[in-house]
Protein backbone atom coordinates (compact mmCIF):
# COMPACT_ATOMS: atom_id res chain seq x y z
CA UNK A 1 0.00 0.00 0.00
CA UNK A 2 1.60 3.26 -0.68
CA UNK A 3 1.08 6.15 1.50
CA UNK A 4 0.69 9.92 0.14
CA UNK A 5 0.22 13.13 1.96
CA UNK A 6 -1.00 16.01 0.36
CA UNK A 7 -3.02 19.10 1.29
CA UNK A 8 -6.40 18.42 -0.44
CA UNK A 9 -7.67 14.72 -1.56
CA UNK A 10 -10.26 14.74 -4.62
CA UNK A 11 -12.07 11.65 -5.64
CA UNK A 12 -12.88 11.45 -9.01
CA UNK A 13 -11.93 12.37 -11.82
CA UNK A 14 -15.23 13.50 -13.90
CA UNK A 15 -14.94 16.99 -14.78
CA UNK A 16 -15.87 18.26 -11.37
CA UNK A 17 -13.23 16.35 -9.50
CA UNK A 18 -10.43 17.36 -12.28
CA UNK A 19 -11.46 20.83 -12.56
CA UNK A 20 -10.99 21.15 -7.98
CA UNK A 21 -7.75 19.65 -8.72
CA UNK A 22 -6.38 21.90 -11.27
CA UNK A 23 -8.27 24.81 -9.24
CA UNK A 24 -5.83 23.37 -6.04
CA UNK A 25 -3.05 22.84 -8.20
CA UNK A 26 -3.07 25.91 -9.64
CA UNK A 27 -3.30 27.57 -6.45
CA UNK A 28 -0.17 26.37 -5.04
CA UNK A 29 -1.80 23.26 -2.72
CA UNK A 30 0.02 19.74 -3.00
CA UNK A 31 -3.29 17.25 -4.33
CA UNK A 32 -4.09 13.66 -4.91
CA UNK A 33 -6.80 13.28 -7.56
CA UNK A 34 -7.76 9.41 -6.99
CA UNK A 35 -9.98 7.86 -9.49
CA UNK A 36 -11.68 4.28 -9.96
CA UNK A 37 -11.52 4.04 -13.62
CA UNK A 38 -8.35 3.36 -15.75
CA UNK A 39 -9.62 6.16 -17.95
CA UNK A 40 -10.39 10.18 -17.11
CA UNK A 41 -13.97 12.00 -17.99
CA UNK A 42 -16.63 10.40 -16.04
CA UNK A 43 -19.72 10.42 -17.68
CA UNK A 44 -17.70 11.92 -20.71
CA UNK A 45 -15.59 9.74 -22.84
CA UNK A 46 -13.84 10.40 -26.40
CA UNK A 47 -13.11 8.33 -28.65
CA UNK A 48 -10.67 9.21 -30.76
CA UNK A 49 -10.55 7.16 -34.01
CA UNK A 50 -7.83 6.28 -36.79
CA UNK A 51 -8.99 8.65 -39.30
CA UNK A 52 -8.95 11.54 -36.37
CA UNK A 53 -12.10 11.83 -35.75
CA UNK A 54 -13.49 11.22 -32.30
CA UNK A 55 -16.83 9.80 -31.06
CA UNK A 56 -18.00 11.12 -27.69
CA UNK A 57 -19.94 8.26 -25.89
CA UNK A 58 -21.43 10.54 -23.05
CA UNK A 59 -21.28 13.72 -22.39
CA UNK A 60 -20.80 16.06 -25.99
CA UNK A 61 -22.64 19.45 -26.38
CA UNK A 62 -22.50 22.82 -24.96
CA UNK A 63 -24.90 25.64 -25.04
CA UNK A 64 -24.81 29.67 -24.44
CA UNK A 65 -24.64 30.50 -20.69
CA UNK A 66 -21.97 27.66 -20.00
CA UNK A 67 -19.78 30.36 -19.70
CA UNK A 68 -17.49 27.84 -17.26
CA UNK A 69 -16.57 25.09 -19.94
CA UNK A 70 -16.54 28.03 -22.21
CA UNK A 71 -13.68 29.39 -20.17
CA UNK A 72 -11.99 25.91 -19.04
CA UNK A 73 -11.97 25.70 -23.11
CA UNK A 74 -10.20 29.42 -23.75
CA UNK A 75 -7.31 28.38 -21.13
CA UNK A 76 -6.52 24.93 -22.95
CA UNK A 77 -7.21 26.93 -26.70
CA UNK A 78 -9.69 24.44 -27.33
CA UNK A 79 -12.58 25.69 -30.26
CA UNK A 80 -15.88 24.75 -30.69
CA UNK A 81 -18.14 24.37 -33.81
CA UNK A 82 -21.60 24.63 -33.83
CA UNK A 83 -24.12 22.12 -34.22
CA UNK A 84 -25.63 21.36 -37.74
CA UNK A 85 -28.76 22.40 -37.86
CA UNK A 86 -29.59 23.00 -41.25
CA UNK A 87 -32.94 21.59 -42.68
CA UNK A 88 -35.78 19.95 -41.14
CA UNK A 89 -36.60 18.02 -38.00
CA UNK A 90 -38.38 15.22 -37.96
CA UNK A 91 -40.85 13.57 -34.77
CA UNK A 92 -43.04 10.07 -35.28
CA UNK A 93 -46.08 9.94 -33.70
CA UNK A 94 -48.56 7.09 -34.25
CA UNK A 95 -46.12 6.27 -37.02
CA UNK A 96 -46.53 9.31 -38.88
CA UNK A 97 -43.46 10.88 -40.20
CA UNK A 98 -43.42 15.12 -39.34
CA UNK A 99 -41.24 17.50 -40.78
CA UNK A 100 -40.80 21.05 -39.32
CA UNK A 101 -38.23 23.49 -38.38
CA UNK A 102 -37.76 25.47 -35.06
CA UNK A 103 -38.36 24.14 -31.54
CA UNK A 104 -42.21 23.12 -31.78
CA UNK A 105 -43.59 20.65 -34.72
CA UNK A 106 -45.98 23.17 -35.76
CA UNK A 107 -47.20 20.93 -38.52
CA UNK A 108 -48.76 18.56 -35.61
CA UNK A 109 -52.22 19.05 -35.83
CA UNK A 110 -53.19 23.10 -34.74
CA UNK A 111 -54.57 21.95 -31.59
CA UNK A 112 -51.63 20.23 -30.64
CA UNK A 113 -49.17 22.71 -31.17
CA UNK A 114 -51.12 25.25 -29.49
CA UNK A 115 -50.83 23.17 -25.95
CA UNK A 116 -47.24 22.07 -27.25
CA UNK A 117 -46.65 25.99 -27.21
CA UNK A 118 -49.12 26.54 -24.04
CA UNK A 119 -47.10 23.92 -21.71
CA UNK A 120 -43.75 25.15 -22.79
CA UNK A 121 -44.99 28.79 -21.08
CA UNK A 122 -45.97 27.32 -18.44
CA UNK A 123 -42.93 25.44 -17.86
CA UNK A 124 -41.19 28.66 -18.53
CA UNK A 125 -42.97 31.03 -15.84
CA UNK A 126 -43.06 28.05 -13.35
CA UNK A 127 -39.45 28.12 -13.41
CA UNK A 128 -38.76 31.63 -12.94
CA UNK A 129 -40.50 30.87 -9.23
CA UNK A 130 -37.54 28.51 -8.33
CA UNK A 131 -34.65 29.82 -6.58
CA UNK A 132 -31.55 28.15 -7.68
CA UNK A 133 -30.06 28.01 -4.52
CA UNK A 134 -32.71 26.38 -2.60
CA UNK A 135 -35.13 25.42 -4.86
CA UNK A 136 -37.14 23.84 -1.48
CA UNK A 137 -37.91 27.26 -0.63
CA UNK A 138 -39.59 28.44 -3.82
CA UNK A 139 -43.24 29.23 -3.11
CA UNK A 140 -45.17 26.02 -4.24
CA UNK A 141 -42.13 24.12 -3.73
CA UNK A 142 -43.99 21.89 -0.96
CA UNK A 143 -46.78 21.26 -3.97
CA UNK A 144 -44.87 20.79 -7.14
CA UNK A 145 -42.38 18.85 -4.45
CA UNK A 146 -45.44 16.08 -3.94
CA UNK A 147 -46.06 15.49 -7.25
CA UNK A 148 -43.96 13.36 -10.38
CA UNK A 149 -43.86 14.81 -14.09
CA UNK A 150 -45.97 12.42 -14.76
CA UNK A 151 -48.81 13.65 -12.90
CA UNK A 152 -48.54 17.48 -13.78
CA UNK A 153 -48.15 16.12 -17.46
CA UNK A 154 -51.17 14.31 -17.34
CA UNK A 155 -52.72 16.84 -15.59
CA UNK A 156 -51.84 20.12 -18.01
CA UNK A 157 -51.31 18.47 -21.31
CA UNK A 158 -54.43 17.95 -23.10
CA UNK A 159 -53.10 16.92 -26.34
CA UNK A 160 -52.30 13.27 -26.67
CA UNK A 161 -49.29 14.01 -29.20
CA UNK A 162 -48.15 16.70 -27.35
CA UNK A 163 -48.44 15.04 -24.03
CA UNK A 164 -46.01 12.32 -25.30
CA UNK A 165 -43.58 14.32 -27.10
CA UNK A 166 -43.01 16.24 -23.60
CA UNK A 167 -42.80 13.43 -21.62
CA UNK A 168 -40.45 11.81 -23.93
CA UNK A 169 -38.38 15.26 -24.32
CA UNK A 170 -38.44 15.82 -20.05
CA UNK A 171 -38.05 12.26 -19.03
CA UNK A 172 -35.88 11.78 -21.27
CA UNK A 173 -33.41 14.46 -19.83
CA UNK A 174 -33.84 12.18 -16.14
CA UNK A 175 -33.35 9.18 -18.57
CA UNK A 176 -36.44 7.64 -15.88
CA UNK A 177 -40.14 7.27 -16.43
CA UNK A 178 -42.29 10.91 -15.78
CA UNK A 179 -43.55 8.79 -12.90
CA UNK A 180 -40.15 8.57 -10.93
CA UNK A 181 -39.02 12.25 -11.06
CA UNK A 182 -40.55 15.17 -8.72
CA UNK A 183 -41.99 18.04 -10.75
CA UNK A 184 -39.76 20.02 -8.23
CA UNK A 185 -36.72 18.79 -9.24
CA UNK A 186 -37.65 18.84 -12.99
CA UNK A 187 -38.67 22.71 -12.53
CA UNK A 188 -35.23 23.38 -10.62
CA UNK A 189 -33.10 21.28 -13.15
CA UNK A 190 -34.85 23.04 -15.71
CA UNK A 191 -34.53 26.41 -14.02
CA UNK A 192 -30.84 26.10 -13.41
CA UNK A 193 -30.17 25.81 -17.38
CA UNK A 194 -32.37 29.02 -17.45
CA UNK A 195 -35.66 27.74 -18.60
CA UNK A 196 -37.49 24.56 -20.97
CA UNK A 197 -35.73 26.44 -23.95
CA UNK A 198 -32.42 25.84 -22.86
CA UNK A 199 -32.92 22.19 -21.70
CA UNK A 200 -35.35 21.17 -24.65
CA UNK A 201 -34.12 23.25 -27.62
CA UNK A 202 -30.50 22.65 -30.00
CA UNK A 203 -29.74 26.14 -31.15
CA UNK A 204 -29.04 28.57 -28.56
CA UNK A 205 -29.48 26.13 -26.04
CA UNK A 206 -28.09 22.91 -24.77
CA UNK A 207 -26.69 21.45 -27.86
CA UNK A 208 -26.03 24.09 -29.72
CA UNK A 209 -22.22 23.74 -29.69
CA UNK A 210 -19.22 21.12 -28.86
CA UNK A 211 -15.61 21.14 -28.38
CA UNK A 212 -13.59 20.81 -31.47
CA UNK A 213 -11.85 16.84 -30.87
CA UNK A 214 -14.94 16.81 -28.19
CA UNK A 215 -15.11 17.05 -24.53
CA UNK A 216 -11.54 14.58 -24.17
CA UNK A 217 -10.01 17.88 -26.19
CA UNK A 218 -10.65 19.73 -22.86
CA UNK A 219 -10.34 16.73 -20.08
CA UNK A 220 -6.82 15.73 -21.74
CA UNK A 221 -4.89 19.25 -20.92
CA UNK A 222 -6.35 19.45 -17.39
CA UNK A 223 -4.95 15.80 -16.35
CA UNK A 224 -1.81 16.86 -18.19
CA UNK A 225 -1.61 19.96 -16.04
CA UNK A 226 -2.33 17.92 -13.20
CA UNK A 227 0.35 15.50 -13.58
CA UNK A 228 1.14 12.28 -11.14
CA UNK A 229 -1.13 13.93 -8.81
CA UNK A 230 -3.72 11.73 -10.92
CA UNK A 231 -3.90 8.06 -9.35
CA UNK A 232 -5.85 6.05 -12.15
CA UNK A 233 -7.53 2.50 -11.06
CA UNK A 234 -7.69 3.26 -7.41
CA UNK A 235 -11.77 2.84 -6.35
CA UNK A 236 -12.19 4.44 -2.75
CA UNK A 237 -13.13 2.70 -0.16
CA UNK A 238 -13.58 4.55 2.87
CA UNK A 239 -13.16 8.07 3.81
CA UNK A 240 -12.24 8.36 7.81
CA UNK A 241 -12.19 11.94 9.12
CA UNK A 242 -10.89 13.00 12.70
CA UNK A 243 -9.91 16.33 14.33
CA UNK A 244 -6.71 16.68 11.86
CA UNK A 245 -7.92 15.72 8.37
CA UNK A 246 -8.99 12.65 6.88
CA UNK A 247 -7.46 9.48 5.40
CA UNK A 248 -9.02 8.27 1.85
CA UNK A 249 -7.98 4.61 1.07
CA UNK A 250 -8.28 2.13 -1.97
CA UNK A 251 -7.08 -0.83 -1.99
CA UNK A 252 -3.75 0.19 -2.38
CA UNK A 253 -3.28 3.94 -1.56
CA UNK A 254 -3.87 6.11 1.53
CA UNK A 255 -4.29 9.46 1.16
CA UNK A 256 -3.58 11.43 4.11
CA UNK A 257 -5.18 15.14 3.51
CA UNK A 258 -6.48 18.29 5.04
CA UNK A 259 -10.08 17.85 3.62
CA UNK A 260 -11.14 15.90 1.13
CA UNK A 261 -13.24 16.72 -2.22
CA UNK A 262 -15.72 13.50 -3.24
CA UNK A 263 -16.52 14.35 -6.89
CA UNK A 264 -18.43 11.47 -7.25
CA UNK A 265 -22.12 10.69 -8.76
CA UNK A 266 -24.76 11.10 -6.18
CA UNK A 267 -26.39 7.99 -7.45
CA UNK A 268 -23.27 5.82 -6.26
CA UNK A 269 -22.03 8.31 -3.30
CA UNK A 270 -22.51 5.55 -0.73
CA UNK A 271 -20.61 3.04 -2.18
CA UNK A 272 -18.00 4.49 -0.19
CA UNK A 273 -17.66 3.82 3.41
CA UNK A 274 -17.48 6.81 5.94
CA UNK A 275 -16.23 7.16 9.07
CA UNK A 276 -17.75 8.43 11.25
CA UNK A 277 -21.03 7.97 9.15
CA UNK A 278 -22.28 10.94 7.45
CA UNK A 279 -24.92 12.89 8.97
CA UNK A 280 -28.01 11.73 8.85
CA UNK A 281 -29.51 13.69 6.21
CA UNK A 282 -26.51 13.47 4.09
CA UNK A 283 -26.63 9.36 4.26
CA UNK A 284 -30.27 9.68 3.50
CA UNK A 285 -29.83 11.80 0.39
CA UNK A 286 -27.07 9.60 -0.96
CA UNK A 287 -30.05 6.52 -1.28
CA UNK A 288 -32.76 9.27 -2.27
CA UNK A 289 -31.21 10.25 -5.39
CA UNK A 290 -31.42 7.58 -8.39
CA UNK A 291 -29.75 7.71 -11.74
CA UNK A 292 -31.66 6.25 -14.85
CA UNK A 293 -30.83 4.29 -17.81
CA UNK A 294 -29.24 5.80 -20.79
CA UNK A 295 -27.64 4.19 -24.29
CA UNK A 296 -25.67 6.50 -26.68
CA UNK A 297 -25.21 5.19 -29.94
CA UNK A 298 -23.35 6.31 -32.53
CA UNK A 299 -24.18 5.04 -36.33
CA UNK A 300 -21.26 6.15 -38.61
CA UNK A 301 -21.79 6.87 -42.25
CA UNK A 302 -19.13 8.16 -44.89
CA UNK A 303 -20.93 11.26 -44.68
CA UNK A 304 -24.00 13.09 -43.45
CA UNK A 305 -25.89 11.80 -46.24
CA UNK A 306 -29.17 13.02 -44.54
CA UNK A 307 -28.32 16.41 -45.01
CA UNK A 308 -28.71 16.48 -48.80
CA UNK A 309 -32.24 15.44 -47.97
CA UNK A 310 -32.89 18.67 -46.41
CA UNK A 311 -32.82 16.93 -43.16
CA UNK A 312 -31.38 18.01 -39.59
CA UNK A 313 -30.68 14.75 -38.52
CA UNK A 314 -32.44 15.36 -35.71
CA UNK A 315 -36.00 13.53 -34.48
CA UNK A 316 -38.08 12.29 -31.88
CA UNK A 317 -40.11 9.17 -31.39
CA UNK A 318 -41.55 8.78 -28.45
CA UNK A 319 -41.33 4.85 -27.41
CA UNK A 320 -38.91 3.65 -30.53
CA UNK A 321 -35.57 2.28 -30.08
CA UNK A 322 -34.37 5.28 -31.57
CA UNK A 323 -36.37 7.94 -29.56
CA UNK A 324 -34.22 10.76 -30.38
CA UNK A 325 -31.25 11.15 -33.21
CA UNK A 326 -29.15 14.10 -33.74
CA UNK A 327 -26.33 14.66 -36.31
CA UNK A 328 -23.08 14.22 -33.91
CA UNK A 329 -20.20 14.65 -36.98
CA UNK A 330 -17.18 16.20 -36.36
CA UNK A 331 -16.43 20.05 -37.53
CA UNK A 332 -15.19 18.59 -40.65
CA UNK A 333 -18.63 16.89 -41.51
CA UNK A 334 -16.47 13.42 -42.26
CA UNK A 335 -17.52 11.04 -41.40
CA UNK A 336 -21.12 11.45 -41.07
CA UNK A 337 -22.39 10.46 -37.19
CA UNK A 338 -26.03 10.25 -36.03
CA UNK A 339 -26.14 9.98 -33.08
CA UNK A 340 -28.99 7.82 -31.19
CA UNK A 341 -29.92 8.54 -27.48
CA UNK A 342 -32.42 5.81 -25.64
CA UNK A 343 -33.41 6.90 -22.25
CA UNK A 344 -35.84 5.44 -19.17
CA UNK A 345 -37.88 2.35 -19.48
CA UNK A 346 -37.29 1.65 -23.29
CA UNK A 347 -33.29 2.03 -22.57
CA UNK A 348 -33.75 -0.47 -20.14
CA UNK A 349 -35.94 -2.89 -22.41
CA UNK A 350 -33.15 -2.07 -25.45
CA UNK A 351 -30.65 -3.71 -22.93
CA UNK A 352 -32.04 -6.52 -22.53
CA UNK A 353 -32.06 -7.38 -25.42
CA UNK A 354 -28.57 -9.33 -27.44
CA UNK A 355 -26.60 -6.88 -29.14
CA UNK A 356 -27.12 -8.05 -32.78
CA UNK A 357 -31.14 -7.69 -32.07
CA UNK A 358 -30.62 -4.71 -30.56
CA UNK A 359 -28.44 -2.94 -33.49
CA UNK A 360 -31.19 -4.28 -35.96
CA UNK A 361 -34.10 -2.45 -34.30
CA UNK A 362 -32.03 0.38 -34.15
CA UNK A 363 -30.90 0.58 -37.65
CA UNK A 364 -34.99 -0.37 -39.08
CA UNK A 365 -35.83 2.68 -37.51
CA UNK A 366 -33.18 4.71 -38.70
CA UNK A 367 -33.97 3.33 -42.25
CA UNK A 368 -37.56 4.44 -41.74
CA UNK A 369 -36.86 7.56 -40.85
CA UNK A 370 -34.01 8.74 -43.08
CA UNK A 371 -33.72 6.29 -46.14
CA UNK A 372 -32.07 3.11 -47.02
CA UNK A 373 -28.70 4.42 -46.77
CA UNK A 374 -29.28 4.39 -43.42
CA UNK A 375 -29.17 0.42 -43.40
CA UNK A 376 -25.55 -0.20 -44.31
CA UNK A 377 -23.24 2.29 -41.93
CA UNK A 378 -19.73 1.79 -41.64
CA UNK A 379 -19.29 1.78 -38.11
CA UNK A 380 -21.81 0.76 -34.97
CA UNK A 381 -20.51 1.66 -31.35
CA UNK A 382 -23.02 1.57 -28.03
CA UNK A 383 -22.33 2.98 -25.03
CA UNK A 384 -24.86 1.73 -22.23
CA UNK A 385 -24.05 4.01 -19.39
CA UNK A 386 -26.85 1.75 -17.22
CA UNK A 387 -24.52 -0.58 -16.81
CA UNK A 388 -20.98 1.24 -15.65
CA UNK A 389 -20.26 0.51 -12.08
CA UNK A 390 -18.64 4.22 -11.50
CA UNK A 391 -21.48 6.55 -13.28
CA UNK A 392 -24.56 4.13 -11.81
CA UNK A 393 -26.43 5.23 -15.24
CA UNK A 394 -26.89 8.54 -16.59
CA UNK A 395 -27.12 11.47 -17.65
CA UNK A 396 -27.63 12.36 -13.80
CA UNK A 397 -28.74 11.77 -10.22
CA UNK A 398 -32.54 12.94 -10.14
CA UNK A 399 -34.74 13.33 -7.00
CA UNK A 400 -37.93 11.71 -6.54
CA UNK A 401 -40.99 13.45 -4.75
CA UNK A 402 -40.20 14.45 -1.65
CA UNK A 403 -36.16 14.56 -1.75
CA UNK A 404 -35.40 18.19 -2.72
CA UNK A 405 -37.92 19.52 0.38
CA UNK A 406 -36.89 16.96 2.85
CA UNK A 407 -33.29 16.57 1.87
CA UNK A 408 -32.24 19.06 -0.23
CA UNK A 409 -30.34 21.50 1.86
CA UNK A 410 -27.53 18.22 2.29
CA UNK A 411 -26.53 18.93 -1.44
CA UNK A 412 -23.82 21.04 -0.83
CA UNK A 413 -23.15 20.92 2.77
CA UNK A 414 -19.60 19.94 3.93
CA UNK A 415 -19.70 17.25 6.39
CA UNK A 416 -16.62 18.02 8.83
CA UNK A 417 -13.66 17.75 6.27
CA UNK A 418 -15.49 16.11 3.50
CA UNK A 419 -17.26 18.22 0.77
CA UNK A 420 -19.05 17.69 -1.82
CA UNK A 421 -18.51 18.59 -5.48
CA UNK A 422 -20.05 17.05 -8.83
CA UNK A 423 -23.08 18.59 -11.29
CA UNK A 424 -25.86 17.16 -9.05
CA UNK A 425 -24.40 19.47 -6.41
CA UNK A 426 -24.63 22.64 -8.76
CA UNK A 427 -26.75 25.47 -8.58
CA UNK A 428 -26.32 26.43 -11.99
CA UNK A 429 -26.49 24.23 -15.38
CA UNK A 430 -27.24 21.39 -12.80
CA UNK A 431 -26.86 18.14 -14.39
CA UNK A 432 -24.10 19.63 -17.64
CA UNK A 433 -20.57 19.62 -17.70
CA UNK A 434 -20.55 22.83 -16.74
CA UNK A 435 -22.31 22.15 -13.80
CA UNK A 436 -19.28 19.97 -12.94
CA UNK A 437 -17.23 22.54 -13.58
CA UNK A 438 -18.71 24.99 -11.63
CA UNK A 439 -18.88 22.49 -8.80
CA UNK A 440 -15.16 21.65 -8.60
CA UNK A 441 -14.14 25.25 -8.72
CA UNK A 442 -17.12 26.04 -6.02
CA UNK A 443 -15.86 23.02 -3.83
CA UNK A 444 -11.89 23.73 -4.24
CA UNK A 445 -12.41 27.28 -3.15
CA UNK A 446 -14.36 26.26 -0.51
CA UNK A 447 -11.56 24.04 1.37
CA UNK A 448 -9.16 26.72 0.72
CA UNK A 449 -11.41 29.24 2.39
CA UNK A 450 -12.16 27.07 5.19
CA UNK A 451 -8.16 26.34 6.05
CA UNK A 452 -7.73 30.24 5.57
CA UNK A 453 -5.35 29.24 2.30
CA UNK A 454 -5.37 32.01 -0.93
CA UNK A 455 -8.25 31.09 -2.21
CA UNK A 456 -8.30 30.03 -6.14
CA UNK A 457 -9.49 30.92 -9.27
CA UNK A 458 -13.14 32.34 -8.57
CA UNK A 459 -16.13 30.10 -10.09
CA UNK A 460 -19.28 32.05 -11.15
C1 LIG B 1 -25.16 9.72 -22.39
C2 LIG B 1 -24.88 11.04 -21.73
C3 LIG B 1 -25.01 12.20 -22.47
C4 LIG B 1 -24.78 13.43 -21.89
N1 LIG B 1 -24.84 14.56 -22.67
C5 LIG B 1 -24.42 15.74 -22.17
C6 LIG B 1 -24.21 16.85 -23.02
O1 LIG B 1 -24.38 16.75 -24.24
N2 LIG B 1 -23.79 18.01 -22.46
C7 LIG B 1 -23.54 18.13 -21.12
O2 LIG B 1 -23.15 19.21 -20.66
N3 LIG B 1 -23.71 17.07 -20.29
C8 LIG B 1 -24.11 15.88 -20.78
N4 LIG B 1 -24.20 14.78 -19.98
C9 LIG B 1 -23.98 14.95 -18.53
C10 LIG B 1 -22.49 15.14 -18.21
O3 LIG B 1 -21.75 14.14 -18.85
C11 LIG B 1 -22.31 15.11 -16.72
O4 LIG B 1 -23.09 16.14 -16.13
C12 LIG B 1 -20.86 15.36 -16.26
O5 LIG B 1 -19.95 14.65 -17.05
C13 LIG B 1 -20.75 14.98 -14.81
O6 LIG B 1 -19.45 15.23 -14.35
P1 LIG B 1 -19.06 14.91 -12.84
O7 LIG B 1 -17.62 15.19 -12.70
O8 LIG B 1 -20.01 15.59 -11.94
O9 LIG B 1 -19.35 13.36 -12.65
P2 LIG B 1 -18.70 12.12 -13.44
O10 LIG B 1 -18.34 12.51 -14.81
O11 LIG B 1 -19.61 10.98 -13.28
O12 LIG B 1 -17.34 11.86 -12.66
C14 LIG B 1 -17.30 11.11 -11.48
C15 LIG B 1 -15.99 10.35 -11.43
O13 LIG B 1 -15.91 9.67 -10.18
C16 LIG B 1 -15.35 8.38 -10.43
N5 LIG B 1 -15.70 7.52 -9.30
C17 LIG B 1 -16.90 6.95 -9.01
N6 LIG B 1 -16.82 6.22 -7.87
C18 LIG B 1 -15.54 6.35 -7.43
C19 LIG B 1 -14.83 5.84 -6.31
N7 LIG B 1 -15.40 5.05 -5.39
N8 LIG B 1 -13.51 6.15 -6.19
C20 LIG B 1 -12.89 6.95 -7.09
N9 LIG B 1 -13.52 7.46 -8.17
C21 LIG B 1 -14.83 7.17 -8.33
C22 LIG B 1 -15.96 7.98 -11.76
O14 LIG B 1 -15.22 6.94 -12.38
C23 LIG B 1 -15.89 9.29 -12.53
O15 LIG B 1 -14.68 9.44 -13.22
C24 LIG B 1 -24.42 13.52 -20.53
C25 LIG B 1 -24.27 12.35 -19.79
C26 LIG B 1 -24.50 11.12 -20.37
C27 LIG B 1 -24.30 9.87 -19.56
Amino acid sequence: MADIEVDYCVVGAGFAGLTAALRLKQAGQSVALVEARDRIGGRTSTEVREDGSWIDRGGAWIGPGQDRIYALMDEFGVKSYKQYTDGEAMMVVDGKQYRYKGTIPLTMSPWAAANLGAVFVELGEMCKTIPLDAPWEAKKAAKWDSISLAKWLGDNTLSTPAHDLLETAIAGCYTSAASEVSMLFVLYQMASGGGPSFVLGVKDAAEDARPVGGMGAVYRPMAAEIGDALHLSQPVRDIAQDGDGVTVRSADLAVRARRAIVAVPLAIASQIVYEPLLPMDRSFLHQRMPSGAVMKIAVLYDEPFWRAAGLSGQSAAPDSPATITIDASTDTGRPGVLCVIVEGPIARKLGTLQEGERRKAVLAELTARFGNKAASPVDYIEQNWSIERYSGGGMLSHAPTGVLTQFGRALRKPCGRVHWAGTESSAVMCGWVDGAIRSGERAAREVTERDGVLSPARAQ
